[in-house]
């Protein structure tokens, strides 16, 4: 693998903690960006010290502007600022400066004379062992692509110049860059990269305040990184990313979020297409825990909702406060040892949850202690970036009788009564719940889980999202961005290539004002059932309210859609929300917020719909806050 870098400039805090956290997260080298070291305290030998005593290397200092193309009088201030930069630099201990391309107003449009004035900068930085690496930025004023900075550089023709080639700038103008692999590799200095969503708006905008790390964006990094290999480059990718939210996140976190995106872009490089990015570990939701908190009102209030939907309490942890409930394949567990409502974990069926935790290691995921006693199944866990724990599990029945389990053929299949999945000796989790004996209820139209919610804090949505599809081996979904009471929310869909695992993220787009009012956004746990009409009357019978959708969605429904009479006054019955696609429609009903942070969503799929009703979003997350404010007004 090639040597890992991340420029200071990708980093929130001082320049020391900025450095700590790269050297933290098992970077290789760093890039230090000017203005950071101009407002460190310390004294670059004493920075270069700090630097090598973390085992770091220091591979570019930058960026040196306005260079090439000045006008003559202009030139020989430039000589002597690039003078005082070299000097610098010579007390740093850093060995190449990043030049990008002028955007200076009075730069001269002549190629002859860029190339000059570069090849005497160069010879400058050659009398203190110091090379340049010139970076055509996507809006320079003259020179703005990588092959107009390539030629200037083969005119100049002086060894210690040669090209910096930026993932972003190259990708944000152009998707020809084949051309890189012809270069010659050793003439490529240094080795930027970054990704970034795909925005229809000024590029100098775009890259100051969007950029992502390579494979949370939409430019195609993997390709790009495959390219410029080809060219025999043999220094560091080094990552620089300008992001407003990462500038103001833990750097530590951001730092290790920034390595994974580098190892799986490793992945990615050397196993094209999406796959790379994970082999199916993930086969299905095993099970959704719930936090019940510390409100002594939720428990009771989950219990009721779960029988009112045909749930039943199948079983009880032997050694935590830990309910399971089931209703075919949706099982649901109940922890009233957690202090907040919320989802607090969930379980992946893995074909093999050994690897699923190795590739999770490779990625960087941090590990959970394993909290188990004897004879209780050695689950393992993971921590998601917002703190969700995420199990990787094969599910068996509970044991069979020793005789029988020896007898019984081990194997990859479905868990049936007649199989066991897990290998002999080691128990299935479902082995830590002993039996209530309550005879199971009749079903009310729920299979299984169909997907999780879960609301991301405001400075992790883009470390969730690639954490999710690199470390689960999740692919990304459909996406959207909406107007909700208190500001903008983005959401992402993600799943496996079969939609047996779902996860919708969210994230409001900026921080929360002061106005919003100081609730974290709920998560939800969203099941499928086979027949809505079915589940909501069960519902209703046992008096469970359900959420009040207004009557102004249904008249919009109306306009916009022309729904079959019979469904339209089905969906207005029911107080349900609709969506359609190419392949079916979508029923949703919802249920108030249960303790602060959870509820729960029903929807049916008919005929193949793909979705996740996101349309419908705007106006639930209003009706959801209509409900709060009439549930603490008094009457
Ligand atoms: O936004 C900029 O000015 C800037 C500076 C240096 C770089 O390497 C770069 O990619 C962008
Ligand atoms: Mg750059």
């Amino acid at each position: 693998m090639a040597r890992t870098g991340i420029a200071t400039v990708c980093l929130s805090g001082t320049l020391e903690d900025r450095l700590n956290a790269a050297a933290a997260a098992g970077f290789d080298t760093v890039e230090i960006f000017e203005a950071d070291l101009i407002a460190s305290p310390r004294s670059p030998e004493q920075i270069r010290d700090h630097i090598a005593g973390l085992g770091l290397t220091i591979s570019l200092y930058q960026p040196f502007r306005d260079a090439e193309g000045a006008p003559p009088q202009r030139f020989a201030a430039t000589r002597r600022r690039l003078r005082a930069k070299l000097e610098l630099m010579d007390r740093l201990g850093a060995g190449t400066l990043l030049i990008c391309s002028s955007v200076a107003p009075d730069t001269i449009a002549d190629d002859d004379l860029a190339a000059d004035q570069l090849r005497q900068l160069a010879e400058l930085a050659a009398g203190h062992g110091i090379r340049i690496a010139y970076e055509a930025l996507a809006w320079g004023r003259h020179v703005s692509t990588w092959e107009h900075s390539w030629d200037l550089v083969r005119r100049a023709d002086h060894p210690a110049l040669g090209l910096c080639l930026d993932s972003f700038h190259v990708l944000s103008r152009t998707d020809r860059f084949a051309g890189i692999a012809d270069l010659p590799g050793d003439r490529i200095f240094f080795v930027q990269l970054a990704d970034a969503p795909r925005l229809d708006m000024d590029v100098l905008q775009w890259s100051r305040h969007h950029r992502l790390f390579p494979l949370q964006g939409g430019l195609d990094l993997a390709g790009f990184t495959r390219t410029v290999l080809a060219s025999g480059y043999a220094g560091p990718l080094s990552l620089e990313v300008f992001n407003d939210v990462f500038r103001q996140a833990d750097p530590h976190r951001t730092a290790v979020d920034a390595r994974r995106s580098l190892i799986a872009l490793q992945d990615a490089v050397d196993t094209p297409g999406e796959a790379a990015l994970g082999n199916a570990v993930s086969t299905g939701i095993a099970f959704a825990e719930l936090g019940v908190g510390d409100d002594t009102d939720t428990g009771p209030q989950l219990e009721t909702l779960l029988t009112a939907l045909g749930f039943t309490h199948t079983g009880q942890h032997r050694s935590k406060p830990v309910q399971l409930w089931e209703q075919n394949t949706a099982r649901i567990l109940l922890n009233s040892g957690v202090h907040e409502s919320a989802i607090h974990a969930f379980a992946l069926e893995s074909t093999d949850p050994e690897a699923a935790a190795r590739r999770a290691a490779h990625l960087l995921a941090a590990p959970l202690p394993r909290r188990r006693r004897q004879s209780e199944a050695d689950l393992t866990a993971i921590a998601a970036p917002d703190g969700t724990e995420i199990f990787f599990c094969r599910t068996a029945p509970p044991s069979l009788p020793a005789a029988e389990t020896r007898t019984t053929p081990l194997g990859d299949s479905a868990p049936t009564a007649a199989t066991r999945t897990t290998p002999l000796g080691q128990h299935g989790w479902l082995d830590d719940f002993l039996p209530t004996g309550e005879t199971p209820a009749p079903t009310t139209g729920v299979t299984a889980i169909d997907h999780l919610s879960l609301a991301q804090p405001f400075d992790r949505y883009d470390e969730a999202a690639l954490f999710y599809r690199t470390v689960l081996g999740l692919i990304g979904d459909e996406a959207s961005e909406f107007a909700a009471p208190f500001g903008l929310i983005r959401t992402l869909a993600i799943r496996d290539p079969e939609r047996r695992v779902r996860i919708t993220l969210s994230v409001p787009v900026l921080r929360r004002g002061d106005w919003a009012p100081a609730v974290r956004h709920p998560q939800h746990l969203t099941l499928a059932t086979d027949d809505l009409p079915r589940t909501a009357s069960a519902l209703r019978s046992a008096g469970v309210p359900l959420l009040a959708i207004p009557g102004n969605y249904y008249d919009d429904l109306d306009a916009r859609l022309t729904l079959d009479p019979p469904l339209r006054t089905r969906i207005r019955d029911l107080g349900a929300m609709y969506d359609e696609d190419a392949h079916g429609h979508y029923l949703q009903l919802f249920t108030p917020v249960i303790g602060g942070r959870i509820f729960l969503e029903i929807v049916q799929r008919v005929g193949g719909y793909r979705g996740y009703g996101f349309v419908n979003d705007p106006v639930r997350m209003a009706a959801h806050r209509e409900q709060r404010l009439h549930a603490h007004s008094p009457r």
